[in-house]
């Protein structure tokens, strides 16, 4: 499912009128149908229905949304809240189709009369403003939309929620808060993007007939089921052990064995083939007794946190992960600096793992084979140096810069995860509840995603596919066993089976 911007929305437009003769009235009728046909689906026939219109595309596709409900019969009531002279392009068309239908409109002339109707509606239709919106939003929209978020009513937008912007990046803005936004032929970056998110409450997308082949698609999607089945590498029958990757892991201290533990074990449960776990030797024992899978390597310590360096050969790994639960100390900085120039292979960092690395920019973008961070939007700000609050609101355009300048592959955990690859092309992951917003998820994502590495496939497939399957258990989780707030990190872990076996 792509994600576009404001303006690759416009191009696609234009693909599809130039390119390939479906004249904007059509694109219009189809988009007013097909958001016509969910709204049918969702609501009762005795349902009171307004449809708001406002003067441009979105207007126009409220028009038909408006005619096609009054055809199958729905009680509707179609208010044109702009001026006349104020209707452009194709929704002067489809307003003329409207009044020749028999239909008739009412207009704002008087807002008792508006306010009337909408206290009387059970469902307000947004169909004011879409992409075409600039600025903060002048009258009357400005005190519609206030008006209209006052209503107990059900609150359908069109395409996007008038006055929220559809792209990331502006701060200040006042718009409808809609409980389902029915998205035109492709989400809009604001219905991914915290600040935003809320406005279009459920989304549901709706096809229109753009010529999908002719259009330029943005390296930007939300990776989905069948993005996971199509690239999870299968298991071969006569694989053995080595087949699947021999992983290092390097973190934990004596005050946080359990991050490591659970990365180990999540990596294990994700198909690793072999997994050598690299922490504190007092720690050993409490991560062995939870991972009994995997082998171990004693490093140097001072106060049960590793300071030494890691004596074995490094070479015969296939990926590395660094970080869980290591601890801040000053010689953290020296682990990191070992390993990313020592590690010829795929090597990621989380957690503490992050903490040093500002100092190590260089270091990152000189290596020759994959980087991979994982930080959540606290970690980000910090290697950034700049406010979570900035970088939220405009998270595409740093992770895109970001992983561009250091070559890396980028992680930015949460709600919405965006993966960024250092070519710049941009994933979703939408999967995951709030069941795992709580300590030592993280972790588990970390074994998940290196066991994703180890087997092979490109990384920002792994990488998105491991994604995927972390938030994707905690979904089933809380369908069936748990509950959000119960959910622990090491259910998580154990949850791992269940939704491999769907995939299989
Ligand atoms: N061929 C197309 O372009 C299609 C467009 N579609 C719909 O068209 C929408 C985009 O249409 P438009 O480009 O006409 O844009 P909009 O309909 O979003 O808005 C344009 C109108 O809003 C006014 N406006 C802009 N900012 C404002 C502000 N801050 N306060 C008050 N008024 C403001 C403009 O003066 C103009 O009248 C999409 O979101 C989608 O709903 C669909 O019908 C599918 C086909
Ligand atoms: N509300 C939420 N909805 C979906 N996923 C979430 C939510 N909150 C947290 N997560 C996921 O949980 C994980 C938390 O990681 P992190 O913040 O590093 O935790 P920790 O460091 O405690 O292990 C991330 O994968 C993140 O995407
Ligand atoms: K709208």
């Amino acid at each position: 499912m792509d994600i576009v911007t404001a303006q690759e929305m416009y191009e696609w437009d234009q693909v599809a009128i130039k390119s390939a003769g479906i004249e904007g009235k059509i694109l219009m009728e189809s988009a007013g149908r097909a958001a016509a046909d969910v709204i049918e689906r969702r609501i009762p026939e005795h349902h009171k229905v307004v449809v708001l219109i406002g003067a441009g595309n979105n207007g126009g596709d409220g028009f038909v949304i408006a005619r096609t409900l009054l055809n199958r019969g729905y009680e509707v009531e179609a208010w044109q809240v702009a001026a006349d002279e104020k209707i452009s392009g194709d929704a002067i068309v489809h307003k003329e189709i409207f009044l020749a239908s028999g239909y008739s409109l009412f207009q704002l002339n008087d807002w008792d009369a508006l306010t009337q109707s909408l206290e009387k509606a059970d469902v307000i239709v947004d169909a004011m403003l879409g992409i075409g919106a600039k600025g903060p939003l002048r009258s009357p929209f400005n005190e519609i939309v206030e008006l209209v978020n006052k209503q107990n009513s059900c609150r359908i937008a069109v395409d996007l929620p008038t006055g929220v912007p559809a792209d990331e990046g502006i701060e200040e803005f006042d718009g409808v808060r809609a409980d389902l936004t029915v998205v035109i032929a492709a989400l809009k970056m604001s219905a991914v993007v915290q600040h935003t998110r809320p406005f279009y409450g459920e989304i549901e997308m709706v096809e229109i007939g753009l010529p999908v082949r002719k259009l330029r698609h943005p390296e930007r999607l939300v990776w989905q089921r069948h993005d996971v089945k199509r690239s999870l590498p299968e298991r071969m029958t006569n694989s053995h052990k080595g087949s699947h990757g021999k992983g290092l892991m390097v973190g934990g201290s004596d005050l946080m064995p359990g991050s490591i533990a659970m990365s180990a074990k999540a990596a294990l449960r994700s198909g690793a083939g072999l997994l050598t776990v690299a922490t504190a030797k007092e720690v050993i024992p409490s991560v062995s007794s939870y991972v009994q899978e995997a082998t171990f390597l004693a490093m140097s310590e001072t106060a049960g946190k590793i300071t030494g360096h890691i004596k074995d050969d490094l070479q015969g790994f296939d990926a590395a992960a660094v970080g869980m639960g290591l601890g801040r100390h000053p010689e953290a900085q020296e682990l990191i600096e070992e390993l990313l120039e020592q590690i010829e292979a795929p090597l990621l960092i989380d957690a503490d793992g992050l903490f040093h690395l500002k100092e190590l920019f260089d270091k990152v973008a000189q290596r020759p084979y994959p980087t991979i961070l994982t930080p959540h939007p606290g970690e980000f700000a910090r290697l950034l140096g700049k406010p979570i609050k900035t970088i939220m609101q405009s998270p595409f355009a740093y992770c895109r810069s970001f992983a561009c300048k250091h070559r890396v592959y980028l992680v930015l955990k949460g709600p919405a995860t965006i993966i960024t690859s250092p070519e710049g092309k941009q994933r979703v992951d939408l999967t995951g509840n709030a069941g795992l917003a709580k300590g030592g998820t993280g972790d588990v994502l970390s074994g998940i995603l290196l066991a994703m590495v180890l087997q092979g496939g490109s990384i920002l497939d792994g990488i998105s596919n491991g994604c995927f399957i972390h938030g994707t258990t905690a979904e089933l989780l809380t369908d069936e066993q748990h509950a959000m707030r119960d959910l622990l990190a090491t259910d998580v872990v154990e949850g791992l089976s269940q939704t491999f076996r769907t995939f299989s």
